[in-house]
């Protein structure tokens, strides 16, 4: 569990970046930090590993003040896969997944062997182990990247806006891959996007924020699409409107669902229509 109490973040020209955040992060499931450009969504996940030092509060794991550790170790123990992958372009991927392992001290050759499984884990084909990232695309790319988030095993995965930069059809694909990883390997994945639909494809519990790290709500999906805790919240997940904003039509050959622009979605299977 990670908890965040009273967090602030203000920068050295005085942006407050967090202002008073309050958080629990549950083990083993997926949280999203979900808000438009500038509410401080890499700043509250850079804080949990300490590349961000709040002003502020305090972030605590498993009931431990992160103050209390050292920021560089604490860095290696953490999972952290960004935008772009942010793979050195001079390391081969073998090498660019094995670089935190061995700089924790694992043998190079164990470390070789544990990457060709994690290759195998994400997905990719072991043969790409010797090729530098210019040489794959971009949705490989972001594969080695989670791979080297995973190297060290940690338990805790910080992933920032990963999939922002590949096309629609192989974000679907990690997007579903991130869930099966999920699944399979039991990690704690705290998880930055600005795209509502992407929260709610992955979040277990997604947390919409406005400028300031300011939560608007905090809930499962199921409950925030239910019950939008205010009209900033019903407008950026689109409950008014589009394919969110669904209802019943009743026709000649039976009832159906509509979208806002009246285009039918589908139909009500296994349920009353009342
Ligand atoms: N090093 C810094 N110095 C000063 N201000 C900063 C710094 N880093 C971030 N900020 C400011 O803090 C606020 C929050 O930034 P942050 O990057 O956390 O937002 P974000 O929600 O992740 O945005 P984006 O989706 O655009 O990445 C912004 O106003 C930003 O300009």
């Amino acid at each position: 569990m990670i908890e965040f109490r009273a967090v602030t973040k203000r920068f050295g020209d005085g942006t407050v970046a967090v202002d008073n955040f309050d958080i629990v992060i549950p083990s083993r499931k997926i949280t999203v930090f979900v808000g438009s450009s500038g509410s401080g969504k890499t700043t509250l996940l850079r804080m949990i590993n300490r590349m961000v030092d709040p002003t502020g509060g305090d972030i605590e794991i498993d009931g431990e003040s992160i103050m209390q550790k050292e920021p560089v170790s604490l860095r290696r123990s953490i999972g952290y896969v960004m935008q772009n992958s942010g793979l050195l372009p001079h390391f081969k991927v073998i090498d660019n997944v094995t670089t935190v392992p061995m700089l924790n001290g694992v043998a190079k050759k164990q470390a070789r062997a544990q990457a060709l499984e994690l290759l195998d884990t994400v997905g990719l084909s072991r043969s790409l182990a010797d090729r530098y990232p210019s040489q794959l695309s971009g949705g490989q790319q972001q594969r080695v990247g989670v791979a080297r988030g995973l190297a060290a095993n940690p338990n805790i995965l910080l992933m920032d806006e990963p999939f922002g930069a590949v096309d629609p059809i192989v974000r679907a694909e990690l997007q579903q891959e991130t869930i099966r990883l999920q699944h399979e390997l039991d990690k704690t994945i705290v998880f930055v996007t600005h795209d509502i639909d992407e929260a709610f494809l992955l979040g277990d519990q997604v947390v919409i924020l406005e400028k300031g790290a300011k939560i608007a709500q905090v809930g499962s999906p199921n409950e925030i699409m239910a019950n939008p805790a205010s009209e900033f919240v019903a407008s950026f997940i689109g409950t008014d409107r589009g394919k969110r904003a669904l209802s019943l039509k009743k026709t000649e050959s039976g009832t159906i669902v509509i979208d806002s622009e009246g285009r039918g979605a589908g139909v009500l299977v296994g349920g009353s229509e009342q």
